[in-house]
């Protein structure tokens, strides 16, 4: 779908406007899940789970049978100070990985039986470097946030937001630092693997385009300090609300991207829930001020989508109790 914005301020627009979920759904979901065969409350987050999913699709038979998962690649000019353990010609090399199915997101959006879009967005252009000035013009930042409006697929059932980009994490990092406060160095964690050096450079450079950048809204900061990745993946997340397509958020960086969302119109993210908890210092910290307690904790910190996509699965959980169990008077079982 094209996207109905062409401008930063025509996107915050778009934002204030759109949708919420759907509260008879919602409230007949409650309903049922009061007359299942189980004591109350006994599938814990489950069934809530469900509860929201069916909100947000308006439709209480609801299940999740055609999950998105979208990855967006994008290059960082900051990855030339030596923030990263590996070098930038690994994300296009990750994309051809990507096509050829050989990335840890290929075997598990096959088992999830979810198609995976692969979007490269300008791979050959970086972002400029966000300590020296803005990462992105402003309309290299729409034309991010329409790739990723438009990549949603209106026939999803959900959708799952991952990213590819080496640098991002210290991006994420200072985008996080700018939203939240706090010391800005502190949100800097190792991503790929950078050791003692390489992590008191991204402290650095994350106070560094925070006391640049600070100063911006959130739509700002993620155009200043963030990547066309993590400008797509917001586009997508506001995306799929406006076509009532609840997301799953994978880990730190796609949450940081998702959080600038949040800070522009308050309830932005009332769609998504957290698929995990990575590994990655401060994501934690993200989760912790969205209000979002994620679903798995797995020590994951791979980005991709990865967490959120075994998240699916827990979801589908959700979803097959809330639909198939027998209510008590259907199993003739006697109620409390
Ligand atoms: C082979 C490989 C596959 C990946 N898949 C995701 N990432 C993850 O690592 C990168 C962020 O870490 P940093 O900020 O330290 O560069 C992102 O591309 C992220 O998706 C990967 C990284 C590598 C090396
Ligand atoms: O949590 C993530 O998204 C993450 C962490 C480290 C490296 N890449 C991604």
């Amino acid at each position: 779908m094209t996207a109905p914005f062409a401008t930063l301020a025509e996107f915050h627009d778009v934002l204030t406007g759109l949708p919420g979920p759907d509260d008879t759904a919602a409230a007949a979901a409650r309903d049922r899940d009061a007359q299942l065969t189980k004591p109350p409350g006994a599938l814990g987050r489950l069934e809530e789970l469900a509860e929201w999913y069916i909100g947000w699709r308006g439709d209480p038979a609801a299940r999740c049978n055609s999950p998105q998962i979208l990855i967006f690649a994008g290059n960082h000019g900051v990855t030339a100070q030596g923030v990263s353990a590996f070098p930038a010609e690994v994300t296009a090399q990750m994309v051809a990985n990507f096509r050829a199915g050989g990335a840890a997101i290929n075997q598990l959006a096959r088992l999830a039986g979810a198609t995976l879009d692969i979007h490269a967005l300008s791979l050959d252009t970086p972002t400029a470097d966000f300590t020296t000035g803005h990462a992105m013009s402003e309309a290299d930042y729409v034309a991010a946030l329409a790739t990723g409006w438009g990549a949603v697929s209106p026939e999803a059932d959900l959708v799952v937001t991952g990213e590819m980009g080496i640098g991002n994490t210290t991006s994420a990092a200072a985008l996080a630092a700018a939203l939240f406060g706090g010391d800005a160095g502190s949100w800097a964690g190792r991503g790929t693997g950078v050791g003692d050096d390489g992590l008191s450079i991204k402290r650095r450079v994350v106070e560094a385009g925070v006391s640049l950048h600070g100063q911006q809204g959130p739509l700002g900061l993620l155009q200043c300090l963030g990547g066309r990745e993590l400008a797509a993946m917001a586009g997508a997340i506001a995306g799929a609300r406006a076509h009532r397509i609840p997301v799953i958020l994978d880990g730190f960086i796609c949450s940081a991207a998702a959080a600038s969302l949040e800070q522009a119109v308050p309830g932005a993210l009332d769609h998504t829930v957290a698929g995990h908890l990575s590994a990655e210092a401060g994501h934690g910290q993200i989760l912790d001020a969205l209000g979002k307690i994620p679903l798995l904790q797995l020590g994951m910190r791979l980005g991709e989508g990865s967490g959120a996509a075994l998240a699916i699965q827990i979801l589908r959980g959700a979803l097959a109790c809330h639909q198939d169990m027998a209510t008590f008077a259907e199993a003739g079982v006697s109620d409390g």
